[in-house]
């Protein structure tokens, strides 16, 4: 728009050159014509006078005309109430034609009636070429003009004006008359202007608005023509335009965004519910939360899958840690942690148990005698024959070298002894390979929830063990409340 503006303003601005360029020739040339028929007519006073007020009405190119003797005598003058005949004329225009003795255009100056004015001449010689004087034409540049006629009826309304400076930036013409033989200042695009014969740009005017002008210099007297529209009033349709494809794309806008949002947030909901399982993967119910997950696009498919089968490695390595830590590994029983977790489980279920403790008689002997991977299945043997005493819901845990516990849920002491003598006999009777027969010893503890702790009753269980040891070994002996003291 700026471009286009700064273009129409130069081809404008060219335009006028032109024009003014073809009145300037044919004033000058109506002049030099007539000044050529007045060669022989000097001394007629009447035809002077016609022919003065001739140029003066028959064109209306000039405001005035005066037709001067080689003295600077006026001879004849339109109108006539200038009263200027027979008076000597000694205005700038006046003496400059006298003194060049050729056709002329005067730089602006201010007449002897005190008008604005520029003064076009034309010489008069006679036959032999000798001078007789001057026929000029002035144009009033603050009064209505040629000028003012071909430059001044133009559109304004958007503060788009024209003017006129001579090469001394002199205003020759412009909207504002009182401006009309001021001098350019301030106006920081006039170098360019000056310096080129035709063109257009931005420049700030004297009231320091940013203007888009166009100029061109009228040849035959370097008058430079301006013609210039404020930047504003340019693009300001360019605001309306922009409001209008505000406006009008404003629904598919919000309706495009709107779309992103929603594709955006169906795009990382999976992903936010994966991160959100990424949490808690420990948790038994995770690998059913994260297929539940709607994964509905490959990328998060592929997550989503690749955190299943990671859940399912750790739970399966969990699950073996969890065997490993609560399992002897000689035995393939609980260890001593498993069987302490065993105890307070049922604790808190206040389940009653019975606690028989169990130690080979004289193992020492058996690693001594057959060594110490001998003693090893000794042990393994002696572990199945506890396994088979226990039922669902007890419990066998081997908790030192040759000590087992077998725990027995729901169970009297009258019918634990029972089993326990059971179990005695059982390993008693049983063969060892090369080590033969082995006896064990048995000591029996109850606990129920109104009774003794159950750091008691392990106490108390050691204790009847440690008094069938005493007793002579392979026996089973159930504990007494006087043990506890
Ligand atoms: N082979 C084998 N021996 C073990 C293992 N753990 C402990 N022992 C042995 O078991 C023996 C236990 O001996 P003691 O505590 O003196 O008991 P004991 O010889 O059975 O005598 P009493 O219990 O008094 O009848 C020690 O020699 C230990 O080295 C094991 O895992 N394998």
């Amino acid at each position: 728009m700026i471009f286009q503006a700064t273009e129409v303003n130069r081809a404008y601005a060219s335009k006028l050159s032109d024009t003014t360029e073809v009145f300037l020739a044919a004033s000058r040339q109506q002049l030099e014509y007539t000044a050529n028929i007045l060669s022989d007519k000097m001394a007629d006073d009447v035809f002077l006078s016609d022919e003065a007020n001739r140029l003066k009405y028959q064109t209306d190119s000039f405001n005035s005309v005066v037709i001067s003797d080689a003295s600077g005598l006026t001879q004849a003058a339109s109108p006539e109430t200038l009263n200027l005949v027979g008076k000597q004329l000694n205005s700038a225009g006046s003496l400059e034609a006298l003194e060049a003795k050729r056709a002329l255009i005067s730089k602006p100056y201010i007449s002897t009636i005190k008008n604005l004015l520029i003064f076009i001449s034309a010489p008069i010689f006679d036959d032999q070429h000798h001078y007789l004087g001057f026929l000029g034409g002035s144009i009033y540049l603050r009064k209505p003009n040629i000028l003012s006629k071909i430059l001044g009826e133009h559109y304004y309304e958007d503060g788009s004006y024209i003017y006129v400076i001579d090469k001394y930036n002199q205003i020759l013409y412009h909207p504002q008359k009182e401006r009309i033989g001021t001098f350019v200042n301030n106006n920081d695009g006039l170098d360019e202007i000056i310096s080129k014969k035709e063109g257009g740009l931005l420049l700030k005017n004297g009231q320091g608005i940013e203007m888009l002008a166009g100029y061109a210099i009228i040849p035959s007297t370097d008058w430079i023509i301006i013609t210039q529209s404020p930047l504003e009033s340019t693009l300001l349709p360019l605001t309306g335009i922009m409001e209008k494809v505000i406006l009008r794309t404003l629904p598919m806008t919000l309706a495009v965004f709107l779309f992103i949002w929603l594709f955006a947030r169906a795009i990382s909901r999976p992903l936010q519910q994966l991160a959100e399982r990424a949490k808690s993967l420990d948790s038994p119910t995770v690998s059913e939360d994260i297929e539940k997950i709607n994964s509905w696009y490959v990328e998060s498919l592929s997550l989503k899958r690749a955190m299943l089968s990671g859940v399912k490695l750790i739970h399966n390595q969990i699950g073996e840690l969890r065997r490993d830590a609560d399992t002897d590994p000689l035995t393939g029983v609980n260890n001593r942690r498993a069987f302490q977790f065993k105890l307070k489980q049922l604790a808190l279920l206040e389940t009653p148990f019975v606690i028989l403790a169990l130690d080979i008689d004289y193992f020492k002997r058996i690693n001594d005698n057959y060594g110490h991977g001998v003693g090893d299945d000794v042990l393994k043997q002696h572990t199945q024959i506890l396994n088979r005493f226990s039922r669902d819901g007890d419990l066998v845990a081997r908790t030192g070298g040759e000590e087992f516990v077998l725990l027995l849920k729901d169970t009297s002491s009258a019918d634990a002894f029972i089993t326990a003598e059971r179990l005695r006999s059982a390993i008693a009777e049983e063969t060892f390979g090369i080590v033969g027969h082995i006896t064990a010893s048995i000591g029996i503890a109850a606990w129920s929830a109104d009774s003794i702790t159950i750091e008691k009753t392990l106490s108390l269980a050691d204790q009847a063990l440690y008094e069938a040891k005493g007793q002579g070994r392979n026996r089973c002996i159930i504990a007494t409340p006087e043990m506890a003291s």
